[in-house]
């Protein structure tokens, strides 16, 4: 066993946003297209930091999340030795070293149950939202097993957005996760002077678009190798409506090789949470912005295909959380059924989401005006023909009906039954005046009937970093010592291709 000082502590944080579908919820699931976009204001905040104190433990907090033994939120502390062993079937079956991390692989039965039963006698519930975490943090920092004493603190909090409400919390916090343990992991590197080119193209981090890095002709470039991705504009007007949210003026967007890695490991965690989970959640995460998203057969096995929405357009929705608990599953069978029972009306249904859907990418790829005039009854008609397949709700529809008379269109997202409610209340500079006096009104109203709003503009940042919030980080570099040191030196000659290739491979594994 090494014993290597970090001669100061090291800290990252890193934010991650929910999403939310736009256009075209269920009739994605048999092969027609549907529209999701960054909920960027609602967004996972995590910071971690790695210290010498400590007796070798992993400290994780997740603040939002009540544990279920009634007393404070979830926590654990667990031996990083001992996630390191929890690790072994991975490691064996693929002889790897500790530079494990340049390649997301998905956990095996084996390596989750090992998790499971280092946190004890926690609840199951506690177990189940932590396991992801240890798993990502015995993934990125492979290194920290093999030494004696330190200390990794993990704190996981939300910043506005509603967990469990369909609004793709679980992503948010799988990409938030990642992307601070990925930084540490590489400032690490740093720290010991073992950074290789490879590491230093995956530290690089842009300008967000807020500061005005991405004109909109760039917006919404989230291809692989591009730099800033989504919406640059609309994170811009995030930044400047004094919403809830992250505006630290030392910010930046992961590199486009960063993000990848992000996304490949963001999708290992998302599917201990849900099994298998089509990735779409933690793309539109990690990228920001918009993508376009349709199955590649009828079947719900098919594979999602995403694209990115080069020309969306700034939006402000009024996001309503109804808190009516809804089942994905048993929607989702509720419409089987149907178009079971009515095979040709349903399909019908289903292609007229769909070309709302392919409307709505015709308005924003054609101006701001056009958008503007369309959006709301875009709206309205996709809402209408949810009714129809029988997804709406008694909440929901008292939503529609109390934003309607403050005159804006909405519709539920997601699955239905319960969960959120979308409002339209702008496109661009729409958003303001009259839209917003109508939106704070509406809200008030809706508030006042016990349900939970928040103003939101969509399609923003995606993944970011921030300035860790406390110094030490800027501290000098120390010499490389011991054991940690040797792995960390022999791992840095790998080269950018390796890490590139890695990525790519999870980016298919997570979009197939
Ligand atoms: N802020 C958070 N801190 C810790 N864990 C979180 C946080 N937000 C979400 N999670 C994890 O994600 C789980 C919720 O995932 P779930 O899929 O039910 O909801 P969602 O992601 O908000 O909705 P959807 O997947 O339908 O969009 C939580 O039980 C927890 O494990
Ligand atoms: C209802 C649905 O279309 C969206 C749920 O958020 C189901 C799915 O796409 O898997």
């Amino acid at each position: 066993m090494a014993k290597a000082p970090y001669p100061t502590p090291l800290r990252s944080r890193a934010s991650a946003p929910g999403k939310l579908i736009l256009f075209g919820e269920h009739a994605v699931v048999y092969g027609h297209t549907a529209v999701a976009v960054a909920l960027s204001s609602m967004r996972v905040t995590v910071e971690a930091e790695l210290c010498d104190d400590g007796d070798g433990t992993l400290e994780a907090t997740l603040h939002d999340l009540p544990s279920a033994c009634g007393r404070g939120p979830v926590r654990a502390d667990v031996p990083l030795s001992a996630l390191a062993a929890a690790m072994l079937p991975t490691r064996a079956s693929e002889e790897r070293s500790d530079d494990g991390w340049r390649t997301p692989l998905a956990a095996g039965a084996r390596v989750i149950e090992a998790l499971h039963r280092e946190l004890g006698g926690a609840p199951e519930a506690d177990k189940a939202a932590l396991v992801p975490l240890l798993f990502l943090a015995a993934s990125l920092l492979p290194q920290l097993g093999a030494r004696v004493g330190g200390r990794l603190r993990v704190g996981v909090r939300s910043a506005g957005l509603p967990v469990g409400a369909g609004l793709g919390s679980s992503a948010a916090f799988s990409v938030a996760v990642a992307a601070a343990l990925l930084r540490l992991q590489l400032l690490l590197r740093e720290r010991l002077g073992s950074t290789a080119a490879s590491d230093l193209a995956l530290l690089e981090g842009g300008p967000r678009a807020a500061d005005g890095a991405a004109t909109s002709a760039e917006a919404g470039g989230a291809k692989a190798g591009g730099g800033r991705s989504g919406a640059g504009g609309s994170g811009g007007r995030v930044a400047g409506t004094g919403e809830e949210g992250c505006r630290e003026a030392e910010t930046s967007t992961p590199s486009s090789a960063a993000r990848e890695l992000i996304n490949g490991w963001a999708y290992c965690a998302e599917c201990i949470l849900h099994g298998t989970p089509s990735g779409l959640d933690n793309a539109v995460s990690c990228e920001g912005g918009g993508m376009r998203l349709q199955r590649a057969g009828r079947e719900s096995g098919a594979a999602l295909r995403f694209e990115p929405i080069a020309s969306l357009r700034p939006m402000t929705v009024l996001v309503t959380n109804t808190n009516v608990p809804r089942s994905t599953r048993r929607l989702v069978a509720k419409v089987r059924a149907l178009r079971d029972a009515q095979p040709a009306l349903t399909e019908a249904l289903f292609g007229a989401v769909a070309s709302v859907a392919e409307a709505f990418l015709a308005a924003t790829a054609s101006s701001e005006a056009r958008l503007s005039a369309e959006l709301p009854e875009l709206v309205r008609i996709n809402h209408g023909l949810l009714v129809s397949l029988g997804v709406s709700g008694a909440a929901l529809e008292d939503v529609v009906a109390t934003a309607a008379e403050h005159g804006l269109a909405t519709k539920l997202t997601g699955a239905g039954g319960g969960g959120c409610a979308i409002s339209v209340v702008g496109v661009g500079g729409a958003a303001r005046g009259e839209a917003s006096k109508s939106a704070d009104a509406a809200r008030r109203r809706l508030e006042a009937k016990g349900y939970n709003c928040h103003l939101t503009s969509v399609g923003g940042d995606g993944v970011l970093y921030h300035a860790p919030q406390a110094a030490g980080e800027t501290a000098a570099r120390a010499a490389p010592s011991g054991g940690l040191a040797r792995a960390a030196a022999a791992a840095a000659a790998v080269v950018v291709a390796a890490a590139l290739a890695a990525a790519a491979a999870a980016r298919s594994h997570a979009t197939a």
